[in-house]
């Protein structure tokens, strides 16, 4: 490695609306500097996930070493592929920090979309240099003249600057690298100083333990070498460098302006913080600025399936979490289950007086009563589950798949919420929650009107890039979810983009599904955080024969609370099972109920038992003798409130 001076090094990503190109332009770079055979028709090199494979879509930012000759050098080139969808802008801007310049892919065909905006913005931001490719020229309809015309237009980029390719014919490609040679500044550190190396990603294997990826900013690090970690400040033996070729190679030594990976014993997942830097054992220097901890949009608990799973859920969590450190792990909670609801849940296939007398049964009971662990009762009538933060609901998704194939582990996720806020005006729950501005996640926590000033909702900037013919059916759109609108430009003469101001809880659930349907898949879309906003929110509660199911509990705004409170009850009668009696599903705002299903009383079966009805019914409506199967709890959960 010591042959590659750092004028020339280059670093860049590639960054781009996603299914733009940026994985298949990825693979042409890799096979024309000969990193990977091209015979074997790779396929997306650098999405190394299962899922990534499956969906087709790269969530996970991947680094490869490249090397180039040209005009008579051979150039060190690091490449840092990054995600395109609108959940992994955290990934991106992570990437572009061990970046000084970037390739904007655009396609020919489709133009500038909501994220390739985004994404050009977070380059901008970071003062690197942006090489505009225009891909796909070989589709039948492409237009590179005019997607030239929008990038000048949008990002006031001459458009004679962008370059014309063709990444899956491999038309051009050469153009691409010799531009970032030229236009691309070699990084600026200096290799005489201490080593100074910041930590970009890592990744936990069983065998050898934490790997970090690392962009070495001063210094030389090599094996053997002590290292400490400027954020727990513990000390380590490098017992590994090297560079990411795509795969792990090792060499004898990192220096400053390469990006590669180092293996130093970190054995715990919490050792190896993502924006840590890295240092030599008695040469302490001033620590990276690091970066900022990606701030979670929604909130889900997820649960294993199999109750007893949960330890081996928890530390998959917590392995999975080093490699996406965008999720928040909020709350290891558990859940002490109180009414007849929650102990059906567990013991689903016996009635509330046996579930009482749970420990004691016996004979066809016996199986399900073993899913009980064996501790105390009350212990026993726990449901333990962890609150988990995501970015957005494709990332959200993401990760329990990932959760399912990377480790096995089985779970349930329930409909995501927002961070909502109050600001309280009641002396004794400032007292109690210390502070006067709480975030409420849980809606159980929901405190009164009565004892609050006002109420906040998260709400965030939304730009929406389509074609002119569908936007009066989006402006209807955006208008139904209470958006406001801020602005609308004509990128060229058949294209407009809207900007609004969105409350995050109108658009996390289906709101990208509701644009692509009515734009015919057409439309696009990206937000980023815009603060809070007064809100009237309201807590409604969902009873089940006058008794509320605390699980069911949720915040919504006062304009939706019909809808939404009608939504679940709909669902929660169609997965109850057939009931004898007559059972009342409501939702209710305080004691005001708002909607109402009735449900159940099969009239043949009704008539049989007509003589030992009025006493039976009393008790059984009294003590809530519903027998509800395990996954109704989680379907009303799991399914869209604002649907
Ligand atoms: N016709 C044509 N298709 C292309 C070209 N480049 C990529 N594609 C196709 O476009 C689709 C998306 O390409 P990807 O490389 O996966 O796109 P990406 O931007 O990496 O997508 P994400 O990883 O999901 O963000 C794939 O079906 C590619 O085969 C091209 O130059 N011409």
């Amino acid at each position: 490695m010591s042959r590659f001076p750092v004028e020339d090094i280059r670093n860049f990503s590639i960054i781009a609306h996603v299914d733009h190109g940026k994985s298949t332009l990825a693979d042409r770079l890799l096979e024309l500097t000969g990193t990977i055979d091209k015979t074997q028709k790779n396929k997306q090199v650098l999405d190394k996930l299962q899922v990534e494979r499956e969906r087709g879509i790269t969530v996970k930012a991947q680094t490869a070493s490249l090397f180039y000759s040209f005009g008579g050098k051979q150039y060190l080139l690091n490449l840092i592929d990054t995600p395109g969808h609108v959940d992994f802008s955290y990934e991106v801007s992570r990437s572009l920090s061990a970046c000084q310049g970037v390739l904007l892919v655009v396609d020919a065909n489709e133009g500038i979309q909501a994220q390739t905006v985004a994404n050009f913005f977070l380059a901008f931001e970071a003062q690197l240099s942006v090489i505009p490719v225009i891909n796909k020229i070989d589709l039948k309809n492409a237009d590179p003249e005019r997607v030239g015309k929008q990038i000048e237009k949008v990002f006031d980029i001459p458009s004679e600057e962008c370059i014309k390719i063709s990444a899956k014919l491999g038309t051009n490609i050469d153009s691409v690298l010799q531009a970032v040679i030229e236009r691309i500044p070699p990084p600026k550190v200096h290799r005489e100083n201490p080593l100074k190396a910041l930590v970009f990603d890592s990744t936990f294997d069983q065998y050898r333990g934490v790997i970090a990826n690392i962009a070495l900013f001063d210094g030389v690090v090599s094996k053997g070498d002590k290292i400490v970690s400027a954020h727990t400040k513990k000390t380590y033996e490098v017992n590994e460098v090297g560079i990411l070729n795509p795969n792990e190679q090792p060499t004898h030594k990192l220096y400053a302006g390469q990006v590669g990976f180092l293996i130093a014993g970190m054995k715990d997942v919490t050792e190896a913080q993502i924006g840590d830097t890295l240092y030599l054992h008695n040469h302490p220097v001033e620590p990276l600025p690091g970066f900022k901890s990606a701030k979670p949009m929604v909130f889900a608990g997820v649960y294993p399936i199999d109750q007893s799973e949960y330890n081996n859920l928890k530390s998959a969590i917590e392995k999975l979490t080093l490699n996406d450190s965008s999720v928040t792990v909020h709350r290891d909670s558990s859940l002490a289950l109180g009414a007849g609801w929650s102990i059906c849940h567990w013991l689903w296939r016996l009635p509330w007086p046996h579930a009482v007398l749970g420990i004691q049964i016996w004979g066809p009971y016996a199986q399900t009563v073993s899913t009980i662990p064996s501790q105390p009762f009350s212990q026993a009538l726990k449901i333990h589950f962890c609150e988990l933060g995501f970015l957005g609901l494709l990332h959200m998704e993401v990760f329990n798949q990932r959760l399912e194939q990377e480790y096995n582990a089985s779970v349930i996720l329930t409909t995501p919420t927002v961070p909502y806020k109050a600001v309280l005006s009641s002396a004794k729950l400032i007292k109690e929650y210390k502070e006067k501005e709480i975030t409420i996640i849980n809606p159980a926590q929901f405190p009164d009107k009565s004892k609050v000033t006002e109420y906040l909702e998260p709400v965030v900037l939304g730009t929406v890039i389509t074609p002119t013919e569908y936007t009066g059916k989006i402006m209807a759109l955006c208008q139904a979810r209470r958006a406001i609108q801020k602005n609308m430009t004509f990128i060229d003469e058949n294209r407009v983009m809207l900007k609004y101001l969105f409350p995050l809880n109108e658009i996390v659930v289906d709101f990208y599904d509701s644009l692509k349907s009515l734009s015919s898949g057409y439309a696009s879309f990206d937000y980023e955080d815009a603060g809070y906003q007064t809100a009237e929110l309201i807590k409604m509660d969902i009873l089940l024969n006058g008794n509320i199911v605390e699980e069911l509990v949720t915040v919504v705004h006062r304009e939706k609370a019909y809808t939404v409170g009608k939504g679940i009850c709909e669902r929660l009668k169609d997965s109850l099972p057939r009931q004898l009696f007559e059972i009342a599903i409501q939702a209710a705002v305080g004691s005001k109920v708002i909607a109402r299903e009735t449900y159940g009383g099969d009239i043949t079966r009704k008539m049989k038992l007509l003589k030992r009805q009025s006493e039976g019914k009393k008790k059984l409506r009294k003590v809530g003798n519903i027998e509800i199967p395990k996954d109704a709890f989680i379907k009303v959960l799991k399914t869209q409130p604002n649907k």
